[in-house]
C-alpha cells in the first residue's frame, strides 16, 4: 500500500457518526474520500463540507452527503493533506490551489488532521513554495509588494494559461530564502492589499498522519 494511502485511511479512523467533515483536497485526502464514502456506504451518517470545487464533484460520486457553512458553521474534524510539514505542525498547503477554501475549512474546524507521505516533512521553509492567492487586478503590484518583503514569485500557469483559483484568483507561488517566524510571515502577507490568502497554516493542525513504508507515523 502507498504511504498517501495509508495515512489518508488511519485519518477516516477519527470520524464519528453525527459529525460535520471538512473535506480536504489533493492525493492523500483522495484516499480519505473513498474510505469515508466505504463507511457511509455502511451507515454512517456525517455531513461533508468540501474545500474545492474537485472535491465536491468526488464526494458527490462517492454519495457522501454535503452540507454547507450557513448550515453549518462549526465543523466537528478536517482532513486534508499539506506540502510541507515542520516538526511543530506548521504547514504550507496551496499546492492543488485550494488554499483559502481550505484555510475557511480548517480555522472553523475543532480539529484538523493532516495526511501526507514522509516526503512532506521538512526542517524548514526556507526555500520552499508558498503559495499565495491573490486578486488578478493589479496582481503584478501585489507582486512587487511581496518581492519588498524578501519573497521571490511566481505567477502560477496551467499551460499557456494562468492558473485560476476555484475563487477566480491568481496564485503567486513565493520562495523566501529566509522564513523565520512563520506566524509572523503569515501576518506580513496578509496586511498587503491585494493578498487574499496565503498556504502558510501555523496553529491550525492538531494531528499529522505521515505514511511511511512502515505504516502511519502520527505527530501531535
Ligand atoms: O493544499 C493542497 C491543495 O491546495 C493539498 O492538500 C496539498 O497540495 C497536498 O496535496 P497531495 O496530497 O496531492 O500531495
Amino acid at each position: 500500500m502507498n504511504q498517501k494511502q495509508i495515512a489518508g485511511e488511519r485519518a477516516v479512523e477519527f470520524i464519528e457518526d453525527g459529525m460535520v467533515v471538512g473535506l480536504g483536497t489533493g492525493s492523500t485526502v483522495y484516499f480519505s474520500l473513498l474510505a469515508l464514502g466505504e463507511r457511509v456506504k455502511a451507515g454512517l451518517q456525517i455531513q461533508g463540507i468540501p474545500t474545492s470545487e474537485a472535491t465536491t464533484k468526488l464526494a458527490k460520486q462517492l454519495q457522501i452527503p454535503l452540507t454547507d457553512f450557513a448550515a453549518q458553521p462549526v465543523l466537528d474534524i478536517t482532513i486534508d493533506g499539506a506540502d510541507a510539514v515542520l516538526p511543530d505542525l506548521s504547514l504550507i498547503k496551496g499546492g492543488g490551489g485550494a488554499l483559502l477554501r481550505e484555510k475557511l475549512v480548517a480555522s472553523a474546524s475543532k480539529k484538523m488532521i493532516v495526511v501526507a507521505d514522509e516526503s512532506k516533512q521538512v526542517a524548514t521553509f526556507d526555500h520552499a513554495v508558498i503559495p499565495i492567492e491573490v486578486v488578478p487586478f493589479a496582481w503584478e503590484t501585489t507582486a512587487e509588494r511581496i518581492r519588498q518583503l524578501g519573497g521571490r514569485t511566481h505567477l502560477r500557469c496551467q499551460g499557456e494559461q494562468v492558473f485560476v483559483t476555484d475563487n477566480h484568483n491568481f496564485i503567486l507561488d513565493t520562495t523566501f530564502a529566509e522564513v523565520g517566524d512563520v506566524a509572523a510571515l503569515q501576518q506580513s502577507l496578509k496586511l498587503l492589499t491585494g493578498v487574499v490568502e496565503t498556504g502558510l497554516f501555523p496553529n491550525l493542525a492538531d494531528m499529522v498522519i505521515i505514511g511511511t513504508t512502515d505504516g502511519v507515523h502520527i505527530l501531535s
